[in-house]
């Protein structure tokens, strides 16, 4: 059983990022125990006093050096709020009604009941810090993620070994019971949803919903639980400004989890990794390329390629490195994943990602190239590449299969009105070195006699390659010219 014992005490006072990576890594290798709780105060402990009522000045001197400064954590601090947690926990929860070694729906909705039953009746539910233990132990304050996360710590302490986090790119539930084969929500989901907690996630709920992955969420292990803990350090101490000791220890742990392989069925604890490593990358550390990368195939690999953020991670690196091509072709693969789900009211994350994608960072690529090829000798290769433009269409398409069948609509008017302005930088050319082929379908040309399907666009093979010759000498298409990197500020994200 998990407790705070001479192997835990022996890494404290923890003054260093070096010994809560000592720590973690210590716990990692207690395999499924590592103690949640212990780890989530102490992450929170240290947020609480590196991101918490610090006065801009209180660690730069006359000479304008800023002294890096690290709270020295006490074993009894820590000991005093486990000792809290386990006592709520077990006071609350009456044993003798659980015989059985794996948990039950009861249990489970137990357990989230006092978790909910303890948090202050009225507070802001996406400010920042409130995802840890230490929140709710000294605020009683937690965020949907944190609450979710509870209720597993809280199941640990009680000894329910099958209770696991279930996660996908926008909500958090538990599975539980022999092989996991049980799942109930435990935690609210946006602004204005009555909770559903206690339910199990039902195929007719999962099946097309993003909210739900399609039946592809994250199952953790208890490692992977204390990864997930690692992603939701929020190192921000106001809207402009980072902890940089903050940002340090959450780099080093996830760089720990993914050297271990606690990453490796967990994508978007890779591209948080790539996003740290992109602003300050760490000598023997993998680059954010291949991270992002890396993230794209395990989607690929072992979630049937039901998940979106790969794809927008790694379009929002090559966008801000400004590798277009390559941003906007990471954009329609995150459009072929979204066309496959009915956008509803509680997707609205994602919704936000294609509307600055379509509406903004697409929009602002058409016009830096357009006004490039006007300055330079007409040499913009991306408004001139059939590939991008293509590209682009799928982009537009996937949206709009987006939005048939959803119970409610995507796109207006401000959105047709972007795409049809990107469209238009273009050369027109492009368009007669398309083919856009219509899968094994039966094609008829418009006296409705069936068309000759090996002429695709209806002309003969002969007559398309003299055309597409033709554009391709007018146009000098070539490869997309890599640019220099650019610094990226981080992007604060709602967990
Ligand atoms: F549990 C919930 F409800 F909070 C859902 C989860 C979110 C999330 C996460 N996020 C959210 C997505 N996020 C993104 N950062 N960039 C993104 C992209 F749009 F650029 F792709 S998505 C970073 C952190 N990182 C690790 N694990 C999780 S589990």
């Amino acid at each position: 059983m998990a407790g705070f014992r001479d192997r835990e005490k022996q890494h404290f006072p923890l003054t260093s990022i070096q010994a809560v990576v000592d720590l973690f890594s210590d716990q990692l290798e207690r395999g499924d125990e590592v103690d949640l709780a212990l780890l989530s105060i102490v992450l929170g402990c240290i947020e609480n006093t590196l991101t918490m009522n610090r006065s801009s000045h209180s660690n730069v001197d006359e000479s304008k050096t800023i002294t890096p400064i690290f709270p020295v954590v006490e074993a009894d601090t820590i000991e005093a709020l486990y000792a809290k947690f386990t006592a709520l926990i077990k006071g609350a929860v009456d044993l003798t009604k659980f015989e059985s070694e794996y948990a039950t729906r009861e249990l489970v909705k137990r357990v989230s009941d006092v978790v909910w039953g303890s948090l202050t009746r009225a507070y802001y539910k996406d400010k920042a810090h409130l995802q840890s233990l230490f929140s709710f132990l000294t605020g009683n304050k937690l965020d949907c993620f944190g609450v979710a996360f509870a209720v597993v710590a809280a199941c640990q302490v009680l000894g329910f070994k099958d209770v696991k986090l279930s996660l996908s790119e926008d909500h958090a539930w538990v599975v539980f019971g022999k092989d996991s084969s049980e799942t109930a929500e435990v935690t609210w989901h946006g602004k204005g949803n009555e909770d559903k907690r206690g339910q199990p996630i039902t195929e007719a709920v999962r099946d097309k919903a993003w909210l739900y992955l399609n039946g592809q969420p994250v199952v953790c292990t208890r490692q992977m639980e204390a990864a997930a803990m690692v992603s939701s350090i929020n190192p921000a101490i106001s809207a402009t400004i980072d902890s940089v000791e903050m940002g340090s220890l959450q780099q080093e742990l996830l760089c720990l989890l993914y050297q271990k392989g606690h990453l490796s069925r967990y994508p978007m604890a890779i591209g948080n990794l790539a996003d740290l490593e992109e602003i300050s990358s760490i000598p023997g550390h993998p680059t954010s390329n291949q991270l992002f990368e890396e993230a794209i195939r395990v989607a690929q690999t072992h979630y049937n390629n039901q998940h979106v953020y790969p794809y927008t991670y790694f379009g929002g690196y090559m966008y801000r490195h400004k590798q277009y091509a390559k941003a906007i072709h990471a954009w329609a693969e995150a459009a072929s994943v979204i066309k496959g789900y009915n956008y509803t009211r509680e997707d609205e994350e994602v919704y936000k990602e294609f509307l600055e994608i379509a509406n903004d960072f697409i929009p602002t690529i058409a016009k830096v190239c357009f006004k490039e090829e006007s300055s330079s000798s007409g040499e913009s290769s991306l408004l001139q590449n059939p590939a991008v433009y293509a590209d682009l269409l799928r982009i537009y398409d996937g949206i709009c299969e987006w939005e048939e069948g959803s119970s409610t609509p995507v796109l207006h008017t401000g959105w047709a009105q972007q795409f049809t302005f990107s469209l238009s930088k273009f050369d027109p050319r492009v368009r007669s070195l398309l083919d856009i082929h219509v899968e094994n379908e039966e094609e008829e040309d418009e006296d409705g006699e069936e068309k000759d399907s090996s002429k695709p666009n209806g002309k003969d093979k002969q007559e398309k390659e003299t055309d597409q010759a033709a554009s391709q000498k007018a146009l000098g298409v070539e490869k997309e010219k890599d640019t220099a990197a650019t610094q990226r500020t981080r992007r604060g994200r709602k967990r």
